[in-house]
């Protein structure tokens, strides 16, 4: 028998009508395709199977992709079966569906059908076929077939399937579309002969379907505001609404001070008779250092400034007092006796407890440049006091005996002109600075107080560096060390040091290390530090020979190793320390020039010292005129306005105009460019606080 051709049947057919006709076409041999067969199947109940041949028309070739086949299963007919059997199969199916055959029939629409029959011609199952998973909705088979209309017209499938068959059928087996697809199908164009080729074929249009879409498509959509043509941030227009319980948000957070503008008072309203004009000192950059040593100030610190209630009060500054009744600047001694640094009859820490620790109730001095001057008195007219005191830890420790092989007379020298007896200085008579005086006690005067946790406990630190402009109070806290560690203070300036020379230098530094050692607990104030080190900014003289014995003094060799002594040095020029003495300073620590709340107190306090009681407004010109000044050069001014007060004849109070006439004469003499140095040797070297 000859090979038969391909038979497919209609997609929208059962599974059994199929078969009948496919083996009624397969089993009528010798049969030959007329151009009768070419007509539309929906024509073929009309018309007589005169099958006379297997060999395939033109119309019957279908351009199939393998993977269409493979997906389809469509049948195959072959010529293995027996004429006999044939010719029963013809019978038994001619006389069954005979009546569905002849009856006319409307044309149903596709969408009637179910999807799962005639997804193979070969398996009239209602069961769903386990061929692959077609994971798009399928378009319509039309499209896919040569010859069809593009489009989505309306019209039914060629061989839509009848009424009749739709209700002779298993109800299963028209749940849809054969394929899956679109229940509409196209019509086809009037020429189109493959009658035979509608749209059963179901499974080929997977290979006319279009392409898959990209995996990108598939994936869910993206929410609103995020798709790929939409803007980054949705952010809506008019901002977020209010949430509720969120509705009380603080505004964001004030950007950080500019460089060099003051964050402290408000801007006052200009006076009505201005200062002559005077090199602008708004335009002048102090701000710069303090914003910049306070970037990293921690809130506990930041609170100090601001007056917080709390350990930290202590650290605010004192409201400015009258002078004492009598006159005097500073209380007198109960009896005379200078203890240096101010320190008299009574220690310290019962000083405290009287007044307040933190400062309420303290019978306040008057500020300013203080008008002492170092008391001397005779080393050996030192009281004893040490032992009296609460226990100071590690600070606090025998006296000791003078040193061999220091010079007695340079030891009777430093007793005698270096012992400071100025009165003691609390934290509150330092004003603003309140992140560097938690820091110094924190991590100075607790540890040095403080008894050792355990024998070979870390030695707490007994150097530090202080360093900034010139009169940013350096030395004042210094003395405020001395005071609340109960201390002696001997004071040494370096360049009085250096002066007579270096043999002679190199003398009376290691006398002062030796006397502080003889005296403890003492503080060594070393202030000019830089006049001791060669010089390396200007070329200029000290040869530096002083270096070797400071740094052999700071490494104990002058007998300054002992526990009772911490030696504080200060500079103006932090970049002249080259490293070895840098690393002696166990702490390195920026003094910056006062902010406005601090330039305000300390000129009240130096105005106050005047007679001198400034309105608000005034004050705050002032404080604003004052940029750039250090506390130094705030008594400079004040010194200035009081002495233009003053004509021969004439005695009136201060004024503010004094001050404006004072103010073009005294100036600050950091400039900008030796702040930035400032900030930038203490990011590198500073500890920041
Ligand atoms: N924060 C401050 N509060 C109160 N007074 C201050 C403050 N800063 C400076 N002063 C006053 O300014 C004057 C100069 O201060 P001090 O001698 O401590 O400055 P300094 O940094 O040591 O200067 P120098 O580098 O010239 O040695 C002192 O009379 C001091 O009382
Ligand atoms: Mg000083």
């Amino acid at each position: 028998m000859e090979k038969s051709s391909v038979i497919s049947m209609p997609g929208t057919f059962s599974s059994l009508w199929s078969m009948t006709v496919f083996f009624t076409l397969q089993t009528l041999s010798k049969m030959h395709w007329t151009p009768e067969h070419a007509q539309p199947l929906n024509q073929w109940p009309e018309q007589h199977l005169d099958v006379s041949s297997t060999t395939p028309s033109p119309a019957h070739k279908l351009e199939l992709p393998p993977g269409g086949r493979q997906r389809c299963h469509y049948a195959w007919a072959h010529d293995d079966i027996s004429a006999l059997t044939a010719s029963n199969l013809l019978k038994r199916y001619a006389e069954k569906y005979s009546g569905v055959l002849d009856s006319p029939y409307e044309r149903p629409t596709l969408g009637g059908y179910g999807d799962a029959a005639f997804l193979n011609g070969a398996k009239g199952d209602p069961e769903p076929w386990p061929g692959p998973e077609n994971p798009y909705p399928l378009a319509s088979l039309h499209e896919g077939l040569p010859g069809t209309k593009s489009g989505s017209g309306g019209g039914s499938g060629v061989l839509g399937g009848s009424p009749v068959l739709a209700g002779n059928l298993p109800e299963p087996l028209y749940a849809g579309n054969a394929c899956g697809g679109p229940s509409a199908a196209p019509e086809y164009a009037a020429g189109y002969g493959g009658g035979y080729l509608a749209p059963s074929y179901c499974s080929q249009t997977s290979a006319a379907l279009p392409p898959p879409p990209p995996a990108a498509l598939l994936q869910p959509p993206p929410p609103p505001g995020y798709g790929p043509s939409g803007p980054l941030y949705n952010y809506p227009a008019g901002g977020y609404a209010a949430q509720p319980g969120y509705a009380a948000l603080p505004p964001p957070p004030a950007p950080p001070p500019a460089p060099y503008l003051t964050s402290g008072l408000a801007a006052p309203t200009p006076l009505p008779a201005p200062a002559p004009p005077r090199p602008a000192p708004a335009s002048y950059g102090f701000q710069a250092a303090a914003a910049g040593a306070e970037a990293g100030v921690s809130l506990k610190r930041k609170a100090a400034d601001e007056g917080a209630e709390g350990r930290y009060r202590k650290y605010v500054y004192e409201p400015a007092k009258a002078p004492a009744a009598d006159g005097t600047s500073y209380p007198a001694a109960d009896n005379g006796e200078c203890r240096g640094n101010g320190f008299r009859s009574k220690p310290p820490g019962a000083a405290e407890e009287a007044s307040g620790k933190y400062g309420s109730g303290v019978p306040l001095k008057v500020l300013g440049s203080p008008v002492y001057g170092p008391q001397v008195e005779p080393f050996e007219k030192f009281p004893e006091r040490a032992p009296a005191l609460a226990p100071r830890g590690g600070f606090a420790v025998p006296l000791g005996e003078p040193p061999k092989g220091v010079d007695p007379g340079a030891l009777e020298l430093v007793t005698s002109k270096m012992v400071d007896c100025g009165p003691p200085v609390q934290w509150a008579d330092v004003a603003g600075q309140g992140a560097l005086k938690a820091a110094l006690e924190e991590e100075l005067v607790w540890p040095l107080l403080r008894p050792p946790a355990y024998p070979g406990s870390p030695r707490p630190p007994r150097t530090v560096l202080l360093f900034g402009p010139r009169g940013a109070g350096k030395a004042l806290l210094g003395r405020c060390l001395a005071t609340q560690l109960g201390a002696t203070l001997l004071r040494l300036r370096g360049a009085t040091l250096a002066a007579p020379g270096a043999s002679e230098g190199a003398r009376l530094l290691q006398a002062a290390f030796a006397a502080a050692r003889c005296r403890p607990p003492a503080v060594l104030l070393i202030s000019e530090l830089d006049a001791l080190l060669p010089a390396r900014d200007d070329g200029a003289a000290p040869a530096g020979a002083l270096q070797a014995p400071l740094l052999a003094c700071l490494d104990g060799g002058c007998g300054a190793g002992a526990d009772g002594v911490l030696v504080v040095g200060t500079t103006s020029r932090p970049s002249a320390l080259d490293e070895a003495t840098r690393r002696r300073f166990a702490l390195r620590f920026y003094v910056t020039l006062p902010d406005g709340p601090a330039r305000g107190q300390i000129l009240q306090r130096a105005l106050a010292q005047q007679g001198c009681a400034l309105s608000e407004r005034e004050l705050a010109a002032l404080v604003q005129g004052t940029q750039g000044f250090s506390g130094g050069e705030l008594g400079q001014l004040c010194q200035q306005a009081a002495a233009g007060a003053v004509h021969p004849g004439l005695q009136r109070p201060l004024s503010y105009k004094d001050l404006e006439a004072a103010l073009a004469k005294v100036g600050p003499r950091a400039s900008p460019k030796d702040l930035d140095l400032f900030v930038e040797w203490d990011k590198m070297y500073g500890f920041g606080h």
